[in-house]
């Protein structure tokens, strides 16, 4: 089955291979064949299919891709969130909270609350979604986390090493994270991340995490200098990770060793070395009071950016990638394009899928090209710049998800 989706006004490619000039057309037009993309150009030019879409006019762009989230979770953290805006502070021990309504919820109804998040954020345009045990925290709860992850997400993370719980010694919960916990649920993950903060995971301990699971062949990721300086981006960058996620308090070293990471990557044609993308958060970072990560300064020091949403009931309960992209445009001094970038192309490269075909056959997504996977946002706007310009109004007009239109487009 073909579809041509033709009279699009703004077509945000996201693949710069042609120049950034060809990144952006304008009435354009995309064929889909299948799961894939198989033409895109004028839409003057455009081959003929079995059905066609009439866009109107409207801006097309990929769909978000959602690098971090933590949707595999019961209960609700209301009480949190209103002392925090009375001024509390946010600290890591409301992570407990949630492990003991998540390890009280059985299969049926944790798997139902998880799908239900997913089915909010394709709904708003999200088409590739990574998610995160981390409110299990023992093996049996932490193994069915990512048990029920692998069944509603693309991409699924092991983060035991998100608390230590009440009671435990740290050191003896590290070596069941990097042990027992890691073996049972190595079979349904692809990625391992550590929280590594004060009132988490020292350096030490989130070390030896990491050690671990590179060994077990995870790929990984780090959540890191969320709530002030510390080792998180220092120990991304060493273990080669693929992504550091939150990024608040960096200092010059920081920024210097995400740069130098990427020294060897040719950011037009995307070949080349990858190195540790910074991955901002900005609607934790209003949800926290924090300062939002330093994305424009990031940028300009060659640092690759992505951005998500990190839904998750302590500090950020959305899955609005669009509200992210307009707070990194109207808060961080980006662009609209290098917005959109971050929460699609950047989050692709966040998670190894910007280009190819992976082992596993994942096509790339994150970018609109010939062979990828055809993962596409319809704004009922004109052009992307709607996304910054109107804050707050609901632009998805229709989404496709491997070429399968989804049905709760409005
Ligand atoms: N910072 C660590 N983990 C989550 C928050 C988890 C929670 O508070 O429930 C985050 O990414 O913000
Ligand atoms: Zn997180």
């Amino acid at each position: 089955m073909s579809l041509v989706i033709t009279n699009i006004g703004e077509l945000m490619t996201q693949d710069l291979r042609n120049g950034a000039d060809a990144a952006v057309l304008r009435d354009a037009a995309v064929v889909l064949e299948g799961e894939r993309v198989s033409w895109l150009g004028p839409a003057a030019s455009a081959p003929a299919a079995d059905e066609s879409f009439d866009a109107g006019g409207r801006a097309l762009l990929p769909g978000w891709v959602d690098s971090h989230t933590h949707l595999i979770f019961a209960g609700d953290r209301t009480a949190e969130f209103e002392a925090r805006m009375a001024g509390q502070s946010y600290s890591a021990g409301g992570i407990a909270v949630t492990m003991e309504a998540t390890r009280s919820t059985g299969d049926f109804d944790l798997t139902r609350l998880a799908m239900g998040r997913v089915a909010e954020a394709v709904s708003q345009g999200t088409t590739y979604i990574e998610t995160k045990t981390g409110y299990g925290l023992d093996v049996e709860n932490e193994a069915r986390s990512a048990r029920i992850a692998s069944t509603v997400v693309d991409e699924v993370t092991y983060l035991g090493a998100h608390l230590v719980p009440a009671g435990a010694d740290p050191d003896e919960y590290t070596d069941l994270v990097c042990g027992p916990m890691l073996d049972a649920v190595r079979p349904y993950v692809r990625w391992a991340d550590v929280f590594c903060e004060r009132g988490a995971f020292s350096e030490e301990q989130s070390r030896r995490v990491l050690t671990s699971c590179r060994d077990a062949g995870l790929g990984l990721r780090v959540h890191g200098n969320q709530l002030g300086t510390g080792a998180g981006v220092r120990l991304a960058t060493e273990f080669g990770a693929a992504s550091v996620d939150h990024v608040n308090y960096l200092d010059d070293d920081d920024v210097a060793s995400l740069a130098e990471s990427w020294s060897g990557w040719d950011a037009v044609t995307g070949h080349g070395a990858r190195g540790t993308v910074a991955t901002a958060l900005p609607a934790c970072d209003l949800s926290t009071r924090q300062p939002l990560a330093p994305g424009r300064q990031l940028l300009d020091a060659g640092v690759q950016l992505a951005l998500a949403s990190n839904c998750n009931p302590g500090t950020s309960y959305t899955s609005s990638m669009a509200f992210c992209v307009t707070t990194a445009v109207l808060q961080m001094g980006l662009s609209v394009h290098e917005a959109v970038r971050a929460a699609t192309y950047g989050g692709a490269l966040a998670l190894g899928r910007e280009s190819g075909m992976d082992a596993d056959g994942v096509r790339a997504v994150g970018s609109i090209a010939v062979g990828h996977r055809a993962d596409l946002h319809l704004l009922n706007a004109p052009a992307a710049t709607h996304l910054a310009y109107r804050p707050g109004i609901p632009l998805t007009a229709a989404v496709w998800r491997a070429g399968v239109r989804q049905s709760h487009s409005v």
